[in-house]
């Protein structure tokens, strides 16, 4: 398998959502549409957020991230996931298992708090804070500030989407109370002679992805199966993913931005005119890499389907099957409820 060189995803600048000024309002303008048609060609884009925060707050993440996975094994299993809800906390190298591979990853989960916690309940347990000084702090300061980055992207989407006020707000309401997950994952270097993966191919399965992760090239690999352009520009690198031919784009870390992806409800509000997008991470390199996925997702009652404003844009053909409406939290119930009872793991769909 080759990969595409070059980082060929879209760089959006998010910085004229930061304000209601009516001078910016035709950056906002150029931002919604080229969120309209990054989700559409690739669902996948780099979100530059250097207006919104200061590229070392990220940074100090990654270095509690460090010290915590430093820890003896025997302290990081103190917090093991499986002393609460089977979701919250931390799961050991390969212990997650992808497309029937062990991932070459640890990681620690955290989800919003809920009330009357009760770790019987499939994710209604509590988060597990590691005694890192500080790490509880700063990645608390980090959750309300990607949370609220969340909204202000919807916004954006939604004015992408060319969603009238009162459209924005009936889906505003679907996620300002977003059952959010951050999860801080560890990667070791693969073994040169091993053919797994770091983190086997999947789809996020919410509403917006924020990753932050340190600057180890060639690392996080994306999917790309829709431009034709891209395939016909490098057919050496032509992969087949199932049924679908395309090409696997490096995804490097560019300092100031995250890496921004679609989940599988997006597909659902936008009956299918933007896709969620395969992406894996295979680390190769000879340091450990830290990497800081927030997700931010709808509300656990929303009602997500179709909106009728992307219903307005598709092609008749393509209106004539409406997607599934789903709860989220049912939604999401369903697939952690197989995470490990049956064999299957966190990014298996
Ligand atoms: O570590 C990365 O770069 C990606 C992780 C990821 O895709 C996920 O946790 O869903
Ligand atoms: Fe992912």
């Amino acid at each position: 398998m080759s990969t595409l060189k070059a980082n060929a995803l879209p760089i959006i600048d998010i910085a004229p959502f930061l304000n209601q000024d009516s001078k910016d309002a035709k950056l906002r303008a150029s931002t919604a549409a080229a969120l309209h048609k990054a989700c559409i060609e690739y669902g996948f884009f780099y979100l530059d957020i250097s207006a919104y925060v200061d590229p070392a707050v990220p940074e100090h993440l990654t270095q509690l991230g460090r010290q915590f996975f430093a820890l003896p094994q025997e302290e990081k299993d103190a917090l093991s996931l499986k002393n609460q809800d089977y979701a919250r906390g931390y799961a050991r190298l390969k212990e997650n298992v992808t497309n029937g591979k062990a991932d070459n990853h640890e990681g620690i989960d955290f989800y919003k708090p809920v009330e009357n916690p009760d770790k019987t309940r499939p994710l209604w347990g509590e988060n597990q804070w590691p005694t890192v000084p500080g790490f509880r702090e700063r990645y608390e300061e980090w959750t309300d500030k990607m949370k609220a980055l969340g909204l202000i992207v919807m916004e954006a989407m939604a004015q992408g989407l060319g969603m009238t006020p009162e459209e924005w707000e009936d889906l505003r309401k679907q996620v300002d109370d977003s059952f959010w997950v951050m999860r801080v994952i560890g990667y070791p270097p693969l073994p040169n002679d091993e053919d797994g993966f770091s983190c086997g191919a999947h789809k996020d399965y919410g509403c917006l992805t924020f990753l932050y992760a340190d600057p180890t090239p060639s690392a996080l690999q994306v999917f790309s199966s829709r431009p034709g352009a891209v395939v016909l520009a490098y057919p050496s690198s032509v992969a087949q993913v199932g049924s679908e031919k395309g090409v696997w784009i490096n995804a490097d870390p560019i300092p100031g931005c995250v890496v921004c992806n679609i989940g599988e409800m997006w597909e659902i509000w936008t009956n299918g005119l933007y896709r969620s997008t395969l992406h894996q991470v295979v680390h190769r390199g000879s340091n450990y890499r830290v990497s800081i996925p927030f997700f931010f997702e709808p509300n656990f009652e929303a009602d997500v389907k179709p909106l009728a404003a992307a219903l307005r844009l598709q092609e008749p053909e393509d209106r004539k099957e409406y997607r599934k409406s789903v709860v989220y939290g049912d939604f999401l119930m369903g697939k952690v409820s197989n995470n490990f009872a049956g064999g299957k793991g966190k990014y298996d769909s």
